[in-house]
């Protein structure tokens, strides 16, 4: 009878048992938690494709993690639920970043070595042959070619060996020191040093009685570096604080538009267009009335330079002028003159000075000549002051003219 209790006994606790570890089996099945202190659970890997350059095998046993194990970002603090059950959003590209143009202060003398680089020949040349024991007739004729060849001009040429030549004679002695700074000062005299070589961008009132921006025309040649000096300009204006609309009126080439827009974009200027082969007129037009609107400090305006016929361009730009007039005057009209170009650039400018009023001179690409006298000879041609220079292609290589530091450049220190 014992025997038979016991043996109940062990009967029940053996079902008890059993069904236990039936209830926990299903409760786990139903709570599926990761228990990171038990041991990690046996994986039984899905079969795997096999990849270019492996060899079909059997599969690697590798530990997968099941979509359970997997932790979800935490949302940020203070997210809301919706912000927290909403995908992660895709990164944003970064706005296009305005850059800072260099400061104008300074410019020439920072751009001076590449200026004096292209520049040596004509000061040395000069200085050299000044030094010479005896300065005889060949010599202050090797002297006249030197400056002839630098394109200074043949009135300015003559003028500045006469001069030369009197200093020299009433001096005596000629130290190289004293050489130098006669040169120096000959040379300025010619250049001019009183000149009014501001930009001007002042603005005033409109015609309708409101505050207009100050307005530029640029002109010039196509090639010689308009677009680029226009762009070149704003950021010079931009650097001193200025707000800027640029207005491309050139609208004979596309491509022009695009390339004067990338430029204000870089210095967050704005860019009035027209639509292509449209009139250049309407487009400067609009880029004042824009300038007006947003009362922008100053309004570029890029002008198309064909100069196929006289009668067209002076058409041309008389017409942009006269519309652009409307809304009030034209604070300055910049032509733009390639350096390298010698005695064709005087030509251009002799044939832009008769179709608008130039009121200054910009001389690009003075980096990649040695021909520095092209100032001089423009300047007399036109009775206009250079007032900027481009001495590279770079974004900030366009600077005021500063005569004293050209100089220098020109004869070295
Ligand atoms: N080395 C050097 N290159 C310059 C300078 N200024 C402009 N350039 C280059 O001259 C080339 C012509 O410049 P653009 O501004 O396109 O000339 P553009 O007169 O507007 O002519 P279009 O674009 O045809 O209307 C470009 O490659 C400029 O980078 C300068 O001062 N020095």
């Amino acid at each position: 009878m014992d025997i038979l209790i016991l043996a109940v006994v062990i009967a029940v606790v053996a079902v008890v048992a059993i069904g236990g570890l039936v209830v926990t089996g299903v409760r786990k099945k139903k709570t599926p938690r990761l228990d990171r202190s038990a041991p990690p659970p046996t994986i039984t890997p899905p079969p795997t494709e096999p990849q270019v350059g492996e060899e079909a095998g059997p599969p690697r046993a590798e530990e997968r993690r099941t979509i359970e194990e997997v932790e979800l970002p935490r949302p940020p603090v203070g997210a809301t639920d919706a912000e927290a059950a909403a995908p992660p959003a895709p990164p944003q590209p970064e706005a296009p970043g305005i850059e800072v143009p260099a400061p104008t202060a300074g410019r020439l003398v920072r751009l001076r070595e590449r200026l004096s680089r292209s520049q040596n020949t004509l000061g040395r040349g000069l200085l050299t042959l000044l030094s010479r024991d005896h300065l005889d007739e060949d010599t202050w004729e090797e002297i006249e070619d030197t400056l002839l060849t630098a394109d200074v001009g043949v009135a300015p040429t003559q003028e500045l060996v006469e001069r030369l030549r009197e200093r020299v004679r009433v001096l005596g002695t000629r130290s190289p020191a004293e050489l130098r700074a006669l040169l120096r000062e000959e040379l300025l005299a010619l250049i001019g040093t009183d000149l009014d070589r501001t930009v001007h961008t002042e603005g005033g009132v409109s015609s309708e009685g409101v505050v207009r921006p100050g307005v530029v025309l640029v002109v010039g040649v196509n090639g010689t570096g308009k677009t680029t000096t226009t762009g070149k300009l704003a950021r010079v204006l931009v650097a001193d604080g200025r707000s800027v609309v640029l207005g491309a009126a050139d609208t004979f080439r596309a491509a022009a538009a695009d390339q004067l827009q990338t430029w204000g974009e870089r210095v967050g200027a704005r860019t009035v267009r027209g639509p292509e082969g449209g009139d250049p007129a309407s487009v400067a037009f609009d880029a004042v009335k824009e300038g007006i609107g947003e009362s922008a400090d100053v309004v570029l305006i890029d002008t198309a330079g064909r100069l196929h016929t006289k009668t067209g361009l002076m058409d041309e730009l008389g017409k942009v002028k006269r519309v652009v007039e409307k809304h009030g005057p034209v604070d300055e009209v910049l032509l733009v003159l390639d350096a390298t170009t010698g005695q064709n650039g005087l030509i251009q400018a002799r044939v832009f000075a008769e179709v608008v009023d130039i009121t200054g001179i910009v001389l690009t690409k003075l980096d990649g000549t040695a021909k520095g006298g092209i100032v001089i000879a423009v300047q007399r041609e036109l009775n206009v002051p250079v007032k900027l220079v481009g001495l590279g292609e770079g974004a900030d290589d366009l600077a005021p003219f500063e005569p004293e530091a050209f100089v220098d450049a020109l004869i070295g220190d």
